[in-house]
């Protein structure tokens, strides 16, 4: 029987790139989870902690496939999460400007008692960013919600010359990877047997 499938995720993001799959979902269950950083936990670890967290959170039946994920931005050893306020956003920004940085997305699938995982870890690159620049960026909002700050999709893009992976894993899922993890999980993505 054809699982149903639920997005365990509040992201719009995560369920447009789901709609890039032609996938819509047969519902919407948001996880609640805490997610504060152990004490020197990195970067990798953690966002693939969130994500199995993120899915053991979401209430689903025996024949529902369940499908989290986890963004985090990684400066060296540094977990950049959601910034709080304008403020740590500037923080952010400043931080990662001129520089390369990690975009690790987790992705969790969960079925029955099964779980299907994976990681994709991006390169991303940001140019030396002016003060103008951060300040017009800051009065966009559009970093609001967004780990380390900034949305590649928008109009930072303008700031990213260069990134090596998945881009679709820097927005907030990565969908070549998804596609393989539901497929596992027995969901029929595009010209996938039944
Ligand atoms: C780096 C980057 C992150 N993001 C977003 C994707 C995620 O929504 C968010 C990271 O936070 P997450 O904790 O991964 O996800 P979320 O809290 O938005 O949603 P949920 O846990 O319910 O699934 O940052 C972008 O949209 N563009 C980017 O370029």
């Amino acid at each position: 029987m054809r699982p149903r499938l639920i997005l365990g995720s509040a992201s719009p993001r995560r369920k447009e790139l789901l709609a890039q799959l032609g996938l819509v979902p047969d519902d919407i269950r948001a996880p609640d989870i805490d997610e504060d950083p152990r004490p020197g936990e990195l970067p990798r670890p953690y966002c693939a902690r969130m994500a199995r967290e993120k899915v053991a959170a979401v209430p689903a039946t025996a024949d529902e496939v369940v499908l989290c994920a986890d963004t985090t931005v990684a400066l060296g050893r540094r977990i950049l999460g959601k910034p709080a306020d304008a403020g740590e956003a500037a923080a952010f920004l400043l931080k990662l400007s001129g520089r390369r940085h990690r975009v690790i997305t987790a992705v969790a699938v969960k079925r029955g008692d099964r779980i299907w995982e994976r990681e994709v870890e991006t390169t991303v690159k940001v140019k030396a960013l002016s003060d103008v620049e951060v300040n017009a960026y800051l009065a966009s909002d559009e970093w609001r919600g967004k780990a380390g700050g900034y949305g590649i999709q928008g109009a930072f893009g303008a700031f990213i010359p260069w990134i090596q992976g998945s881009f679709t894993g820097v927005v907030g899922l990565p969908v070549a990877e998804t596609a393989q993890l539901l497929q596992a999980a027995g969901v029929i993505v595009y010209g996938g047997a039944e």
